[in-house]
């Protein structure tokens, strides 16, 4: 079908973009593993003619219909049966990829899935035209974004998605999965170019337009410009406070020697991760631990007890690195030993008071089950007093598992004040490439034109906005095609005039 848009002519069809690439097929479940069912996925235009063969009918599958079939291989000339399958087709542009797509739910055993595979890599015939072979990582998302079914930014959110470990981690890729964010950059990207027009119409027809109309223009498209400033500073800090959630946030067990660290991050871990021993000096070097604690990544740092006085070198090395720890960690767990004669030693207390740069802390006294309770609640309030209640102080007993819930529960809360993440405000995570893009680009675009607005320069404030739309082009894959300006122009123009 040739049709002529508003502007320019462009040819046009109803097949796919990809149409006459390679069709290509993969396994999407673990390739080499034995598994109940093996999924398969076949795309492109000889789609119909794999099913066919493998189906051995002529029949034209049904869309979007899961039926039970047979599969075969017919290569040697007789139907050499492969399989019972359920098969799903979705004709194109309605599919994942937006071309004619066949799934295949077999029988997950190593050699069903390779028989059906070597039959699919057999029908391929480059004589023919019929370029048939194993699709290369990614392949079926690079062709949905080129068929115009996702952008890049729900792209790289299906990866973010599978990627994805913790519950926190899967709620902060759906936001770009399922094109939240793609909306988002899509209405910063329609105020942009309704400027760009604006002042397109300036430069191109502004010749007999009075001087203060000019003005009122610029001003108006500064305001608008200082509003999507703010919006996009508010996304990109929050992307910033979500960027947490991929790498893990960082809790550093600080504390005297022997004060039961060790033991008490084996009690949040459930594990006997860190090597526990009565004799103080055990953990002579920082150790991580990943884990989820209630839909978080999490490392866990256990480091060497910090004491004042010590002459043995690697316990002087292992204080140096537990320090660096605790100073690069998003929070710290200081924990006290309240038999100790000294609850803090001056050197851990000047750390905590003076070096933990976020001031985001909760004092354990642990071995509550060694104490009664009068002495758990004189500490408390030494503690509360030599911190100027800063810090949320809290017991524990690694013995009697005492306190851990309550601790727990309150790691959990930090931890959705640190990633910014609530009951109705899900975490967002786009990739290092959009992080980039909205700096480098939007808003180094935005300030570049607030700067040459000032100045009346029309032409330069036009060209900035086009670098700031071009930016949300490159994160979304669509690029600001001047046609498009001259349309919203247009549009503002009455019909006859
Ligand atoms: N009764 C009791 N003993 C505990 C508790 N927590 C730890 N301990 C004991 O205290 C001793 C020291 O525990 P660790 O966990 O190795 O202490 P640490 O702070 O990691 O020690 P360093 O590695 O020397 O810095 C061990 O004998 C533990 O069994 C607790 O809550 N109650």
């Amino acid at each position: 079908m040739l049709c002529r848009p508003s502007l320019g002519i462009r040819l046009y069809s109803s097949l796919p973009a990809t149409y006459y690439h390679p069709t290509i097929y993969a396994l999407s479940t673990s390739l080499g593993q034995k598994s109940a069912i093996a999924v398969l996925r076949i795309t492109g235009s000889h789609t119909k003619h794999i099913f066919q063969e493998l189906t051995a009918s002529t029949k034209t599958p049904i869309e979007r219909r899961a039926s039970l079939r047979n599969l075969y291989d017919n290569s040697q000339g007789k139907k050499n049966f492969l399989d019972s399958s359920l098969v799903l087709y979705f004709a194109n542009p309605k599919s994942y990829t937006g071309e004619d797509m066949l799934e295949l739910h077999l029988h997950g055993g190593r050699a069903v899935v390779k028989s059906v595979l070597k039959a699919i890599e057999r029908m391929g015939n480059m004589q023919s035209g019929r370029v048939i072979r194993y699709a290369l990582p990614g392949e079926f998302s690079q062709r949905a974004f080129q068929n115009g079914r996702m952008d890049l930014t729900q792209v790289e959110g299906v990866g973010e998605l599978i990627d994805a470990e913790t519950e926190t981690q899967r709620r902060s890729a759906v936001s770009s999965m399922t094109g939240q964010n793609k909306q988002i950059f899509e209405r910063w990207r329609a105020t942009i170019v309704s400027n760009i027009a604006q002042l397109t119409a300036i430069i191109d027809f502004g010749d007999d337009a009075e001087i203060e109309d000019i003005d009122q223009i610029l001003r108006a498209a500064s305001l608008q410009m200082r509003a999507l400033r703010k919006e996009v500073e508010r996304f990109v800090r929050k992307v910033d406070r979500s960027a947490i959630l991929q790498n893990g946030i960082k809790v550093a067990f600080l504390g005297s020697p022997n004060a039961g660290k060790s033991s008490l991050l084996n009690c949040i871990t459930n594990d006997d991760t860190s090597i526990v021993s009565n004799i103080p000096g055990t953990t002579r070097d920082s150790i991580d631990v990943p884990l989820d604690i209630n839909g978080f990544k999490v490392v866990l740092c256990d480091t060497a007890g910090i004491r004042d006085t010590t002459e043995d070198e690697i316990e002087q090395e292992g204080i140096k690195r537990a320090k660096a720890k605790a100073s690069q960690s998003d929070l710290a767990i200081v924990v006290v030993d309240p038999l100790s004669e000294q609850i803090l030693n001056p050197q851990l207390c000047e750390f905590v008071r003076t070096a933990i740069p976020h001031k985001q802390i909760i004092i354990v006294i642990n071995k509550v089950d060694l104490v009664d309770d009068g002495t758990v609640t004189k500490i408390k309030k030494y503690l509360q007093t030599s911190f100027e209640e800063q810090f949320v102080i809290t017991s524990t007993s690694c013995n009697t598992l005492e306190g851990i819930d309550y601790l727990v529960a309150q790691l959990s809360q930090r931890f959705e004040t640190l990633s910014e993440t609530t009951q109705d405000s899900d975490p967002i995570t786009v990739s290092k490439r959009v992080q980039e893009i909205l700096t480098n680009d939007i808003l180094f675009g935005i300030d570049e034109f607030l700067r040459t607005c000032e100045s009346g320069d029309v032409v330069m404030a036009s060209e900035n906005l086009n670098y700031a739309a071009e930016g949300i082009g490159k994160i979304t894959g669509e690029t600001v095609g001047i046609e498009e300006v001259l349309g919203i122009v247009f549009s503002r123009f009455c019909v006859g005039k």
